[in-house]
Parts: C-alpha cells; sequence; structure tokens
C-alpha cells in the first residue's frame, strides 16, 4: 500500500516500496527492530546497562600548608589545593552530596623533600593531620591515602635514587614506614602507587603485626608510565628531575603483564585493585574485570580531566554530556570504582537530577 496518492510527489526521494532485489517480508517490516527499545526515556533507563551512581565515585583532593588556602591548579580548572581547614569544608560538601570516599594527595614544601622520602612517614607530617582532620570532622568519609615517596622526593621519583637508578627494596622499606604512619592517623585504605615490586605483601605484613588489620590495601597494580599525569605532577609540584619512571611504571604497549601486576597484588593481599589511567586502557579494565573476583578501580588521571575541560572551555564539546559518558565508559568497561576530578560535579547531577 502506497502512502502517497500517484499524482503527488513523495517527501523522499525514494520509498521503500520502490527498491530492487527487497524480499516481500523485508518490505513489510523487519522482524527486529533494536529501535523500539529506544523509543522514550523511561524505556531506555529499563534496559540500560551500566547506570552510574554517586557510590561509584573517588574524589581526589590536593592538600596543602597553611590556613585559609584555596589554590586552583592552572592545568586543572576547577581543581583546587586546600589547606587542612578548607579541606574540611570540601570534604563535607562532598559528602552531603553523597560521595562515601576521598584520595589524599600532599602539595610538600621543597625544603621537606630528600631523596629518602623521609617526610613521608612523619607522624605530625600533612597527611596524617589532614586524615585526623578528616576523620574527626566527617567520621563516615572513608579516607584512602597515597603511598609513595614522589610528593616527598628532591628527585621527584617514587623510589630511593641511588646512581641515577631507582631502588626497589630500600623504597619499599620507607613505603611501609609511610602506610604504618597513615594507618596511625585513621586512614581506611592505604593505595601504593609506587610500582614498587613486593610492596603490597610487605605493606600487608606489617599492619597486620601492628594490629591494622581492618586497614585495606587498594593497590595501583596497574599503573602505566604515562603522559597523562602532567597537570597532577604540576598539582604537586612533584615532576621527575630527571629522566621518566619507565623502570617501574608500566609499559604503554602491554596488558598480559597487567594480569600478572594484579595477580602479584592479590596474593600479596591486595583489596581492591586498580588500573591508571583509565580511557587510553579501558581494554585493561576490561581484561582485570574478567580475571579477577575482587573489586576493580580504575583511575580518570588528571591529564583525561583536563583535556575535558579545555575542550569544554572552547566550546567545542559539552561538559557535562561528556563527562557523565565518559564515566559511564569507564564502569561499563568493568571499573567497579572510579577516581575522578569530576567526582563533585557528577554526584551534583546524579543526586540532584532525576534525569542525568
Ligand atoms: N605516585 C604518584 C602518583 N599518584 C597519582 C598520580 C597521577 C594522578 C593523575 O594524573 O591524576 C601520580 C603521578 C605519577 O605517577 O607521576
Ligand atoms: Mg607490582
Amino acid at each position: 500500500m502506497s502512502l502517497q496518492s500517484p499524482d503527488q510527489k513523495s517527501e523522499f526521494p525514494v520509498t521503500p516500496e520502490e527498491l530492487p532485489g527487497r524480499s516481500s517480508q523485508v518490505r513489510c517490516s523487519p522482524t527486529y527492530r533494536p529501535r523500539r527499545l529506544r523509543r522514550i526515556e523511561t524505556l531506555r533507563r529499563m534496559v540500560r546497562e551500566t547506570v552510574l551512581t554517586v557510590d561509584d565515585l573517588i574524589y581526589p583532593l590536593f592538600v596543602m600548608e597553611g590556613d585559609g588556602q584555596r589554590e586552583e591548579v592552572p592545568s586543572m580548572p576547577g581543581c583546587l589545593r586546600f589547606s587542612i581547614d578548607r579541606l574540611l569544608d570540601e570534604v563535607k560538601t562532598a559528602r552531603e552530596w553523597g560521595i562515601g570516599a576521598i584520595a589524599l594527595f600532599p602539595l610538600i614544601p621543597h625544603s621537606q623533600k630528600d631523596n629518602l622520602g623521609t617526610e613521608s612517614y612523619n607522624p605530625d607530617g600533612l597527611i596524617p593531620r589532614a586524615v585526623r582532620a578528616i576523620k574527626q570532622a566527617v567520621p563516615d568519609m572513608l579516607v584512602i591515602t597515597d603511598v609513595a615517596l614522589d610528593p616527598y622526593s628532591s628527585e621527584g621519583h617514587d623510589g630511593i635514587v641511588k646512581d641515577g637508578k631507582i631502588l626497589n627494596d630500600q623504597t619499599v622499606a620507607v613505603l611501609v614506614k609511610q602506610a604504618l604512619a597513615q594507618a596511625a592517623a585513621g586512614s581506611d585504605f592505604v593505595a601504593p602507587s609506587d610500582m614498587m615490586d613486593g610492596r603490597v605483601g610487605a605493606i600487608r605484613e606489617a599492619l597486620n603485626a601492628e594490629g591494622w588489620i581492618d586497614v585495606g590495601i587498594l593497590a595501583y597494580s596497574a599503573k602505566y608510565a604515562s603522559a597523562y599525569y602532567g597537570p597532577f605532577r604540576d598539582a604537586l609540584n612533584s615532576a621527575p628531575k630527571w629522566g621518566d619512571k619507565k623502570t617501574y611504571q608500566m609499559d604503554a604497549a602491554n596488558a598480559r603483564e597487567a594480569l600478572k601486576e594484579v595477580d602479584l597484588d592479590i596474593a600479596e593481599g591486595a583489596d581492591i585493585v586498580m588500573v591508571k589511567p583509565a580511557l587510553a586502557y579501558l581494554d585493561v579494565i576490561c581484561r582485570i574485570k574478567q580475571h579477577t573476583h575482587l573489586p576493580v578501580a580504575a583511575y580518570n588521571v588528571s591529564g583525561e580531566y583536563a583535556m575535558v575541560k579545555a575542550a569544554a572551555a572552547q566550546g567545542w564539546i559539552d561538559e557535562k554530556s561528556v563527562m557523565l559518558e565518559t564515566l559511564t565508559s569507564i564502569k561499563r568497561a568493568g571499573a567497579d570504582l572510579i577516581l575522578t576530578y569530576f567526582a563533585k560535579d557528577a554526584a551534583m547531577i546524579l543526586t540532584h537530577d532525576s534525569n542525568p
């Protein structure tokens, strides 16, 4: 049956009936129409496979010395470094908006840096003081502390340097002291991001020996030597003073090696394993998710954040949509938890918009 009268020209250049070689069945109507499930928003929501929630988000925060300090990181618009007093306000707001976990990173004054990362295990250092203050002000906010030497290293490396090399086992000994100082301050999870071999096992053993049986380990198991960390190193003034991190962080080309790193960290006692960065490594997230029964975290890193912010500032992309699409893609790939500088923006939308 044609919808057009013989003398009336169709509004379409060609109608299905005019197509050559189509079977009558197809001409009637396709059997399968996936578009049927996309017709209206309520239906799209019913068949949605991946739903991002505020419970998936971990909010990374930069902390600095001083009083009343709030400084924007130039390469991370919208991201601030806070002195502890101002950090408490940010943590309270984040909690009110439904965020349940934060990850802390310190800006250490240059005068406190040395090659041994001595300041990293000062029981009254910036991070232990920040953890104590947060735990007192917002007790149910889960606090994750980073275990690595780079913010404390005069060399800007994640380990102790000798003769141009990063020493593994001597560094692990310092990381253990750092993790114990953080646990004593009240940290819920210590998160070794240094990529030294054997550090998860050494930290777990020491935590157990000191009675910190409930302090968990979020292991940066597959952390790549990535150029996406640039803005983070601006934020903490922690860029390597020489060389790069390729003798300890992973080669971007390797995925099977990530599974090996994950296996080792699980055997050593990790509670959660992480992939970092996220977007250029969605395949790695996916493979690790299929490989382990532990929760999988992914770090949507500073360079990934900066790219979205920069393009949005030019008016080239829609920031809110790109942010939600990005975070959803990381979850779809297999991440149970996402560290993201967008956490507060996303939480605002996810908890306040009925239809994000
Ligand atoms: N141990 C250092 C550390 N912990 C988290 C990040 C990067 C996070 C980001 O880019 O957002 C880095 C940088 C690095 O390894 O040089
Ligand atoms: Mg490892």
